[in-house]
């Protein structure tokens, strides 16, 4: 029946003040009101349908998704959206494009990279979007060791201009050959971007000078075909249907491709008239600067990703029932659940479904808080920035890095997980969660594969107790390595279950574990006579360190949050348990390093996952009301399994009625192939 809200009584059940949620989820009622106003704007207009996309033919999925990208750029001039409606826009309209690369990657390293003079020339052409840009990275043979790349820019003295070129080149023209070494992988690239922003070795008088960034047209600005020596096109089909292939990810050769010496983004150094190589006074590092903004971006994203697949997996779950009877009867399978309800069990309410959700209910809320402090970060290091401190620089790397891998790894994980909870049903691609995964989990390996991080992050981490007792002292997000001594002895004193809600106490207990595990991995690295040797022996071991520093830094994060002044009935309370549930079950999972490091005892263990069980059954009720907070559109969702009113049955069979293999009853395919197959056996069953 139209109109009925068939999870009304869940929500009923929320002890909690859901739109003073919405507005913590947003970050401040500002944020929550422009979210929602163009979420519905989006949701409302018919020229953003994207329930086709998994149906569609690349070529066709890619021209809707140009479609898109030019309607939403007219209703950003023509409703005169401020940067952050327009980045809304792009958020609710929910289709990666060139768009992401030219606003996330191509303006940020113009604005990073470039002299004044150079921004002023170059900005105003890409705000307008009279040039659309790219950031050409990655080649077909390096995308980790950025180092290691291979196209050059030798300057030309007698032009004054580089000429850039991809080696090792045995021809130009097509992709067949086995020697090509292009850039590969950069989105946008492939068959809309006027520019890109190329990385390539610059050589000067014969010396390499290492990797630098230039910008440089590709396309003919008056019938966009590549100019000349410029080969350019997409790499094919990617994982999924619909999905990242809305993205015309790019192969380029440049041969020998001559652009003019301020072309050359000379923030951090630069080369004369004469040929000259100079080095400004800012670290080389901020070359990667635009990696470090983008890496930011994606954590910040990592828990909207998350929150739409635990919101589709927690509303279906509500309205999921399996086994009981319709009475309460004896088919019901324990006296648990028979004494509890009548009828049929909500599958929500099995404990092996809560203990598998809500820890990624509770990761998204962690997410959605580390993401809204490292942005704080980003900000205060570009501050520093502008002004020549690069103090903080290695620990932004360090943050950046390591969060965006600890939150995608998570995410992409989790929105498998979700499938799965959501049974048969969360394969069909309606459930939106095929979809979802096949979209974010090449996050887990672009800007950066997650592990490489994470040794970035260790690097870090060793460093740090390298120098403790030289008497500087860490600060920020390692600032606990300063009481190593503390933390290498302490034991933790919980002894009863709900100790375990005492934040010093967990607090310490991750300390504890993240700074043990780091001592114990320099201790080891120490015993080799060369340091890089050890590292790449112990990396594994390094990586387990480098994540028990991310999740510290989640942690502590959340219950900084819960430190602050939140309103709404309930509100705090609420976060409380999800917090409890995000740190608790951590320690559950790896409950090995924290006993391993003797920090805790077996007992302590069993007595956090009795604290944890206790969260759940608070948190059950309040579970639908916890994911409505997210305040997403069914539009956005793109769900039937999610939608609001939870009438998902007739939805899933009008959606099954609407599948172009049942335009007819009888297939194409049967006079051909079907037909003739039958034939014969009914023949050769008479004879
Ligand atoms: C429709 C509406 C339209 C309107 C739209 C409006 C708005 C939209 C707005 C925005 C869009 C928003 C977001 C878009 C978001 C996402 C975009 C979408 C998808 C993303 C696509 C992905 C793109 C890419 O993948 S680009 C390529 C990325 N590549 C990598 O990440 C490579 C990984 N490798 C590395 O980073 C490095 O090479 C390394 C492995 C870290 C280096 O290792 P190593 O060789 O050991 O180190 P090196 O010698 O190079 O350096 C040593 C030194 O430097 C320090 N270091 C390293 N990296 C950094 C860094 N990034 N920052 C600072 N310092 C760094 C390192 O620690 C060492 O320091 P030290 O010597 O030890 O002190
Ligand atoms: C969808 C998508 C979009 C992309 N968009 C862009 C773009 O716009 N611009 C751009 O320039 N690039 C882009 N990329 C490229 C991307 O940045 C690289 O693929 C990424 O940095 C990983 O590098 P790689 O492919 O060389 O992986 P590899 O480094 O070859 O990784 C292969 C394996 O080796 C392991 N490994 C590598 N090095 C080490 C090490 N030192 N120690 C231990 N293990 C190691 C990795 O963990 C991984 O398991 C994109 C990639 C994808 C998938």
């Amino acid at each position: 029946m139209a109109g009925v809200d068939y999870l009304a009584d869940e929500r009923n059940k929320a002890e909690f003040d859901v739109d003073s949620m919405k507005i913590v989820w947003a970050g401040s009622r500002h944020t929550f009101e422009v979210a929602d106003r163009i979420s519905k704007l989006v949701a409302n207009d018919p020229a953003f349908r994207k329930d086709d996309r998994p149906m569609l033919p690349r070529k066709e999925l890619f021209k809707n998704t140009l479609r898109k990208a030019a309607y939403a750029w007219k209703l950003i001039t023509e409703l005169r959206l401020s940067e952050e409606e327009a980045s809304k826009l792009r958020f609710f309209v929910d289709e990666p494009a060139y768009t992401d690369l030219h606003w996330g990657m191509f303006v940020p390293a113009l604005k990073g990279q470039c002299t004044d003079e150079q921004q002023s020339k170059w900005l105003p052409l890409a705000y307008k979007m009279q040039i659309i840009g790219c950031y050409a990275q990655t080649e077909l043979g390096h995308g980790s060791n950025v180092q290691g790349l291979e196209t050059t820019a030798t300057f030309d003295p007698q032009t004054d201009e580089f000429v850039i070129h991809s080696p090792t080149l045995t021809s130009s023209k097509c992709y067949h050959t086995v020697e090509v070494l292009c850039t590969w992988w950069p989105g946008g690239l492939g068959k809309v971007s006027t520019h890109a922003v190329v990385y390539a070795r610059l050589i000067t008088d014969g010396k390499d000078h290492g990797v630098h960034g230039f910008i440089v047209q590709l396309r003919s600005m008056e019938d966009h075909k590549p100019l000349p020596g410029i080969t350019v096109g997409d790499i094919g089909m990617k994982f999924g249907n619909g999905a990242y292939n809305t993205m015309d990810n790019g192969v380029l050769t440049l041969d020998h491709v001559r652009i003019p010496r301020d072309q050359m983004m000379m923030r951090v150094s630069q080369v004369t008239r004469e040929g000259k190589y100079k080095q400004s006074d800012v670290p080389r590092q901020l070359v990667y600067g635009t990696m470090v903004y983008v890496r930011q971006k994606i954590v910040a994203d990592a828990s909207c990703a998350l929150s739409k697949a635990v919101c589709i997996a927690t509303r279906y779950s509500a309205v999921r029932r399996q086994f009981g009877s319709q009475n309460g009867g004896p088919e019901t399978q324990s006296a648990h659940y028979r004494k509890s309800y009548t009828g049929l069990i909500q599958v929500i309410d099995y404990k092996t479904q809560q203990n598998r959700l809500f820890p990624l209910l509770a990761s998204a809320y962690a997410f959605r808080f580390v993401g809204e402090w490292l942005k704080w970060l980003y900000t205060d290091v570009t501050q520093r920035l502008a002004v020549n401190d690069f103090s903080t620089l290695p620990e932004a790397h360090a943050c950046t890095a390591g969060l965006k891998s600890l939150t995608t790894t998570a995410t992409a994980d989790g929105i498998e997980e979700c499938r799965k909870l959501c049974g048969g049903h969360g394969y069909l691609c309606t459930s939106g969660l095929p979809e979802l995964f096949a979209v974010y989990v090449p996050a887990c390996t672009y800007e950066g594969d997650n592990i490489v991080l994470l040794l970035q992050v260790a690097r870090f981490l060793m460093k740090t107790v390298s120098q403790i007792g030289s008497g500087k002292q860490p600060v920020g997000t390692i600032a606990y390595m300063g009481r190593v001594e503390h933390l290498l002895k302490s034991r933790c004193s919980v002894q009863r279950a709900e100790d375990w809600l005492n934040p010093s106490q967990v607090l310490e207990a991750f300390e504890a574990r993240a700074a043990r595990m780091s001592v114990s991995c320099a201790q080891n690295l120490s015993k080799f006579s060369n340091p890089e040797e050890g590292f790449a022996e112990l990396s594994a071991d390094l990586v387990e360190a480098a994540v028990a520093h991310c999740q510290l830094i989640v942690v502590s994060k959340f219950l900084d949050k819960l430190q602050q002044d939140i309103p709404g009935k309930g509100v705090k309370q609420l976060l409380q348990a999800v917090c409890g549930i995000y740190y608790l079950s951590l320690l559950h999972k790896h409950q090995g390093e924290f006993l391993a490091t003797s920090y805790i005892t077996p007992k302590q263990a069993a007595l956090a996952s009795d604290q944890l069980r206790a969260l759940y059954s608070k948190v059950r009720p309040n579970a639908i009301a916890l994911v409505d907070s997210f305040n997403y559109t069914d539009h956005f969702l793109g769900s039937i399994l999610g939608c609001y009113d939870g009438n998902v049955y007739p939805k899933l069979y009008e959606a099954a009625k609407k599948d172009p293999l049942n335009d007819t009853v009888v297939p194409d395919g049967y006079h051909e192939y079907l037909k003739p197959l039958l034939k014969q056996q009914l023949h050769s069953a008479k004879l």
